[in-house]
């Protein structure tokens, strides 16, 4: 982290980084895979979808390792290559896409923990993560949790590297014991899936946003860029970060089809992990898998927590939001922005109870809100290419960062359609709400806040979130 804060000011290494990058992207997603991707789709569409997820994914890698090369310079990571290549306005909603999709995604930890937590509690309590009993005890683990990141973490980058290891010894032992219980029937049952499913295409689609959400912390080391001992390292972590993480979720969800069928798998409680052990050598099966994401997500809500007060902390410093957020208490932890953070993310949790909104729509949410910053990015890798900005006349590697930028922004516009309308639609309610920061951001800089470009975007942006806000009242849209 800059400055030094929360994690003390030593360097990170190579190894810290990988474990930064393997530590965001590893947290409940991988536990929930083989239902979430089975709930749309057969196994046939469910390898197409992670075959495009591996192009898509390998060239967004390969887009930040370009940028922190080519663009040493710019703090923020996500936020500040769209500020760079597309104004204030366009960054600031970056920021505050980023920063809305690190702790709504928390808010989807929460329920998911308790729903694994209930797992052990006979009388139900928990359920699914989103009773009354589930949402006081999230709520105290959140302020916990707060007060403890504002008293400075220091060594938080060592307690990384520890939960995640810790993380990766119950998903091997899932891959080892599901390779065992592996059968070629199973899996061919229903390949490309059955008429209710729809059409390949459709199947495809409908695993999206969940490969996404699963690859979400990608960007961990550009984020913490500024940290790093050597830059190279930002772009070789991120690359193996991603191979590494892309060989575990591939394994767990594409085994999993062969010890249940597709139907079964739709109908598992998540952590669906949990119920294919349990098919597969019993209760204690569901309970190592139970606890396994109990430490995961409890690693990564830390890490998540950091993520998300260190994007609204660097966005406040540099003037993209309010300078408020830009302060650090005298532990040197950005406290206005974690007040900001997790009073959110208490507010969503008693959302979560009256709307009993689940893991689901949660993350669906938080992926669509992640989807425009991550396409800005790569749009901007392509920019800086296509203008030899940051490049040498006759670089060699311009015509391969070329590809890359083109592939990954054409990634970019297919997760958006992909993901369909609806999210991204109430995603505009949250982008809208955004406008008051920015102006006053605006302000304390006193600048102007909009060039013409500018301003016709934000009222596009404020209509369709009013209509979005007004047909989630009205019933016609919900979570
Ligand atoms: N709290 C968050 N915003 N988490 C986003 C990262 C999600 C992560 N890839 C997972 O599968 O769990």
């Amino acid at each position: 982290m800059s400055d030094g804060t929360q994690a003390g000011s030593q360097k990170l290494k190579l190894g810290a980084l990988t474990a930064l990058v393997v530590g965001s992207m590893i947290g409940g997603g991988i536990f929930s895979l083989p239902q979430n991707m089975a709930a749309g789709a057969g196994a046939g569409a469910i390898i197409i979808g992670w075959v495009i997820t591996f192009f898509g994914m390998l060239t967004l890698a390969f887009v930040f390792q370009t940028l922190a090369f080519r663009k040493p310079e710019i703090e923020g990571g996500v936020y500040g290559y769209a500020r760079a290549g597309f104004g204030p306005y366009v960054g600031f909603n970056s920021a505050w896409g980023y920063w809305i999709s690190a702790w709504i995604g928390n808010v989807s930890y929460f329920v998911v923990f308790f729903s694994a937590l209930g797992a052990f509690d006979a009388l139900g309590f928990f359920g699914d993560g989103n009773t009354m009993p589930a949402v006081v005890c999230a709520s105290i683990l959140l302020w916990a949790l707060h007060f403890m990141v504002c008293r400075g973490v220091h060594g938080a980058a060592f307690i990384n590297t520890v939960t995640t290891v810790a993380k990766l010894v119950p998903l091997a032992l899932f891959i080892g014991i599901v390779i065992f219980a592996f059968n070629v029937e199973t899996f061919n049952l229903g390949f490309w899936g059955s008429p209710t499913l729809g059409s390949v295409v459709d199947q495809v689609k409908s695993t999206m946003l969940v490969t996404v959400w699963v690859f979400i912390g990608i960007e961990g080391a550009s984020m913490f860029s500024g940290r790093a001992e050597k830059m190279a390292d930002v772009g070789k972590a991120t690359v193996i970060g991603f191979l590494l993480v892309m060989v575990l979720l591939v394994a767990v969800s594409v085994l999993s089809m062969g010890v249940l069928t597709q139907p079964e798998l739709a109908a598992l409680k998540n952590p669906s992990t949990a119920g294919v052990l349990k098919a597969a050598v019993g209760d204690w099966g569901a309970a190592l898998i139970n606890i396994g994401l109990v430490i995961s997500v409890g690693g990564a809500l830390l890490a998540w927590t950091l993520l998300a007060g260190e994007a609204a902390y660097l966005a406040g410093k540099d003037g993209t939001m309010p300078a408020a957020f830009g302060r650090l208490n005298k532990n040197g932890s950005p406290a206005n922005a974690l007040w900001l953070t997790n009073g959110c993310i208490q507010v969503f949790l008693i959302i979560t109870l009256f709307n009993s909104a689940g893991y689901l729509a949660l993350l669906s949410l938080a992926t669509s809100m992640i989807l425009i910053p991550y396409f800005l990015c790569a749009l901007y890798a392509l920019i800086i290419v296509l203008k030899s900005d940051g490049y040498e006349a006759g670089d060699s590697k311009r015509l391969k960062d070329i590809v890359i930028g083109l592939v990954a922004t054409v990634y970019g516009v297919w997760l958006v359609y992909a993901a369909g309308p609806k999210y991204l639609f109430l995603s505009m309610i949250l982008y809208a709400v955004g406008l008051p920061f920015y102006l006053w951001a605006r302000r304390e800089q006193k600048e102007r806040p909009f060039t013409s470009l500018e301003g016709i975007l934000a009222a596009i942006v404020l209509v369709l979130g009013a209509y979005a806000a007004y047909e989630l009242g009205t019933g016609a849209l919900s979570l």
